[in-house]
């Protein structure tokens, strides 16, 4: 399994250097980062806003379990504390697999909770959709179609308006 598209968020401590925990661990998989975006919280609104933004990474030798497996170890390094009386609550850091590619291009499809792909709520986030139509003008998520059109859906309008670009922060690996 080669390909996927991974999503990054936090909202808690210094959610930059949470981001760059991220990148740094998944290491010389990562292919392209996106840029930051302030995004409002989704799901659960009484909470900060978060920095949001998509890494596309690649390596021959994973399995799909393997990118959930890397996802868990970058929140592990960021200190993510799990509270299960919030489903979409605060994390010092977020890591989803969004879509997984295989060696001949296909998309994984999985309905098992352990790793459901693609990601079952990846269409209605623009803070996924938004940084990965940055970094390919092209992309489709697997099932649900292009990136584009899924943002421009109605239902998403709102927060599309409410994200803003933050090119004031990198996430290059300082490692
Ligand atoms: N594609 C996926 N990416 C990440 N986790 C997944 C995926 N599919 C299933 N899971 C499972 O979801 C469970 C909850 O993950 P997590 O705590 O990160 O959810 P969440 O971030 O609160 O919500 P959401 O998944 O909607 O972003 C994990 O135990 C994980 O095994
Ligand atoms: N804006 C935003 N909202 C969220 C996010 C996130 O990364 N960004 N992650 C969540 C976890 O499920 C819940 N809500």
């Amino acid at each position: 399994m080669s390909r996927a598209v991974l999503a990054i968020g936090s909202n808690l401590g210094d959610r930059a250097a949470h981001l760059r925990t991220a990148v740094a661990v998944l290491g010389r998989c990562v292919r392209h980062v996106s840029g930051v975006y302030e995004t409002p919280p989704w799901g659960d609104t009484e909470q900060p806003s978060y920095l949001n933004a998509v890494v596309l990474a690649a390596d021959p030798a994973a399995a799909p379990r393997d990118w959930l497996e890397r996802a868990r170890a970058c929140e592990a390094a960021a200190g993510r504390e799990r509270d299960p009386a919030r489903r979409f609550g605060p994390r010092t850091l977020d890591v989803d697999v969004i879509a997984v590619w295989d060696a001949d291009g296909r998309p994984v499809v999985s309905d098992d909770p352990y790793l459901t792909l693609p990601h079952p709520r990846a269409h209605l986030r623009a803070f996924v959709l938004r940084p990965w139509l940055d970094l390919e003008a092209d992309g489709e998520l697997p099932g649900h179609g292009p990136l584009a059109a899924l943002l421009n859906a109605p239902e998403l309008a709102g927060d599309v308006a409410a994200m803003t670009p933050r090119p004031d922060l990198s996430l290059e690996s300082t490692t």
